[in-house]
């Protein structure tokens, strides 16, 4: 059999928190895999960001991706998301999804994937265990509930707090802000709460996952605490998010993803 020689030609959609350190990571070298492209608004800017790497990738806008690259991972707002990845999917290429709340109103990309032969990877990003969910989803699963607490500037200008005029600046002790499904918090928490929605679609879905998003002045962490009942296991987890220079993302969500691109070459691959 023919070994695989071309790298993989990875793409990114968005140059901030995450697209920036995944950008460092895969021009340090990567097995397998190159950076090819970088989608941006602002092109000046993003030479100035990436000035330092040792080899600068091409510098285009989203509806440029596709051509260029075999796996293009959308680190953007998550407005952007059938932009970014109904080209990739339309030429029967991957798309690794960050904004997987945006995912909720966007489900027609799983038919046009199907259709061209593409795939749509949503990794664990800021949570953790969605190997065990997902093979607890094999069997029976009774609930799935979660609990977030956030640092309040983790929160500041969620759609749900303004709509819903309820100010968390200066509170002295945690208050619960939400309580029910990730399909609600994906409108009302866009950016905060895409962790609720990856878990809930490895799991028993957006409505009948249950979810509690407190606002809490005593972490510094963003914290997620989950707790899984199945007929083939009971199961409780936590990860406290160290987060980035962007407060609403933790800093593993970009070794996620690492991760993640990491195992599309590897010859051994461990987790689900
Ligand atoms: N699934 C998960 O576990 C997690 C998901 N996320 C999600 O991942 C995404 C990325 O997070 P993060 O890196 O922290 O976000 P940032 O806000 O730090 O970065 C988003 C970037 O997108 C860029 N952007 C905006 N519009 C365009 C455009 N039209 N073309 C190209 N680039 C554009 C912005 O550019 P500019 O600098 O010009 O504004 C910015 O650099 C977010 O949607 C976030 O909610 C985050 C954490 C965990
Ligand atoms: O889900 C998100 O968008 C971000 C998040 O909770 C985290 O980084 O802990």
């Amino acid at each position: 059999m023919q070994a695989q020689t071309r790298p993989l030609r990875i793409g990114i959609a968005g140059l901030g928190a995450v697209g920036k350190k995944l950008a460092e990571t895969l021009d340090a070298g990567m097995d397998g895999l190159v950076l090819s492209a970088v989608a941006v608004r602002d092109t000046a800017k993003a030479q100035a960001t990436l000035g330092h790497l040792k080899q600068m990738p091409v510098l285009t806008d989203i509806a440029g991706l596709a051509e260029l690259c075999d796996v293009v991972v959308e680190c953007a707002p998550g407005a952007l998301l059938p932009a970014i990845a109904r080209p990739v999917l339309e030429q029967g290429k991957t798309v690794v999804v960050l904004s997987s709340g945006a995912l909720l109103t966007n489900m027609d990309l799983i038919e046009v994937a199907k259709a061209h032969g593409g795939t749509i990877s949503v990794p664990t990003g800021a949570l953790l265990g969605l190997d065990a969910v997902c093979a607890a989803a094999e069997g029976e699963i009774q609930s799935v509930r979660m609990v977030t607490r956030k640092p309040v500037k983790g929160l500041l200008g969620a759609k749900y707090l303004v709509d819903n005029n309820i100010q968390i600046e200066g509170i002295t002790e945690p208050v619960q802000i939400f309580k029910g499904s990730p399909r609600e918090a994906a409108v009302g928490f866009a950016a905060n709460l895409n962790v609720a929605v990856a878990l809930s679609l490895a799991g028993i879905g957006p409505d009948r996952t249950t979810l509690e998003v407190w606002a809490d002045p005593t972490v510094d962490k963003n914290t997620h605490n989950i707790e899984v009942v199945s007929d083939a296991a009971l199961f409780s987890m936590q990860i406290q998010n160290i987060p980035t220079e962007n407060p609403k993302t933790g800093r593993i969500t970009a070794q996620s993803v690492i991760a993640t691109l990491r195992k599309m070459r590897a010859p051994l691959r461990v987790g689900t």
